[in-house]
């Protein structure tokens, strides 16, 4: 069986430098493997003249080139990197699909952006959706996320924008870990209480790698697409210009509204009618 041993290859020796040795090499070795050498936004002495040679398919993007001190100071150590883009029809019309890789210091993972129409300059509808494969591929009713999603596509597809999705499940906790806490909330916990029973904070997400998506694309400032007003402050924190958030409610049902509930009294979510 295949196991990562003691000898760690160069690149990832970048790699444990960047996270401060925080990391052990197994994990290391595991963020550099979302990025196939030629593209590794590390780059060691040993392979710069291979990968100079290499076509090059991608914009890297580096925190210390980012344009926002902000951000930088946010994220201290990460790197998101365009990969490639493509149309995708779709049940609610035609996107743009846009791939990217990101690695952080929280987690590394592999962004895409559905784009409707002009999506560039200022005012742009964004909605930072995060991954909820109960709903969205299993067809959950105990959560809101799919019918949001949705909504915010139906939304770009007819005024133009974007729909960055992130690989965060369950508020950043894993899927695993979600399924642990709905077992909680089947025994009575909220979905807050439960998160905290099983010693994760309330909500783990991160946004570090959406200010160089935004910036990718050209887009100077937002119009956000979202009911949690923590989002919008995570967002400006990190240095995203958010004129204003524009709400996106969907009808709550019996299978939900004890979630939308407790968004509503746990986590500030701004949802006309509950
Ligand atoms: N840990 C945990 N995650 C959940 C639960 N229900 C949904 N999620 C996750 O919550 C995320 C969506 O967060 P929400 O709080 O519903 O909404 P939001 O994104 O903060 O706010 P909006 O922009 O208004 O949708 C997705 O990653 C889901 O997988 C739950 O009970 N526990």
């Amino acid at each position: 069986m295949a196991s990562v041993g003691l000898q760690v290859p160069q690149q990832h020796h970048d790699i444990l430098r960047l996270f401060g040795g925080v990391l052990s090499g197994a994990e290391a070795v595991k963020l550099s493997s979302l990025f196939p050498k030629s593209e590794s936004p590390y780059t060691s002495a040993d392979d710069s003249e291979a990968s100079s040679q290499a076509p090059r398919l991608t914009r890297k993007r580096k925190l210390p080139l980012a344009q926002s001190a902000t951000a930088a100071a946010a994220c201290g150590a990460c790197a998101t990197t365009f990969v490639s883009a493509c149309s995708l029809p779709t049940d609610k019309g035609a996107f743009t699909l846009r791939a990217y890789r990101h690695i952080g210091p929280k987690r590394s993972h592999e962004p895409v952006v559905m784009v409707a129409g002009e999506a560039k300059g200022e005012g742009v509808f964004v909605r930072v959706h995060d991954q909820c494969q109960t709903s969205e591929v299993l067809g959950s009713r105990r959560c809101d996320c799919k019918e949001q999603l949705d909504a915010a596509l139906r939304h770009i597809q007819e005024h133009g924008g974007a729909v960055i999705y992130l690989q965060q499940e369950g508020r950043g906790i894993g899927l695993a870990n979600k399924v642990a806490a709905y077992a909680l909330q089947d025994g009575g916990l909220d979905t807050v209480d439960a998160n905290r029973h099983l010693g994760f904070a309330d909500d783990e997400r991160s946004y570090e790698c959406v200010p160089y998506i935004l910036e990718d694309m050209g887009v100077k400032s937002v119009r956000l697409m979202t009911n949690n007003p923590f989002k919008v402050a995570s967002l400006r924190a990190l240095g995203v210009r958010v004129l204003d958030s524009v709400p996106v409610v969907v009808p709550t049902h019996e299978d939900n509204e004890r979630y939308m509930r407790s968004k509503v009294e746990r986590m500030g979510h701004l949802i006309d009618g509950l």
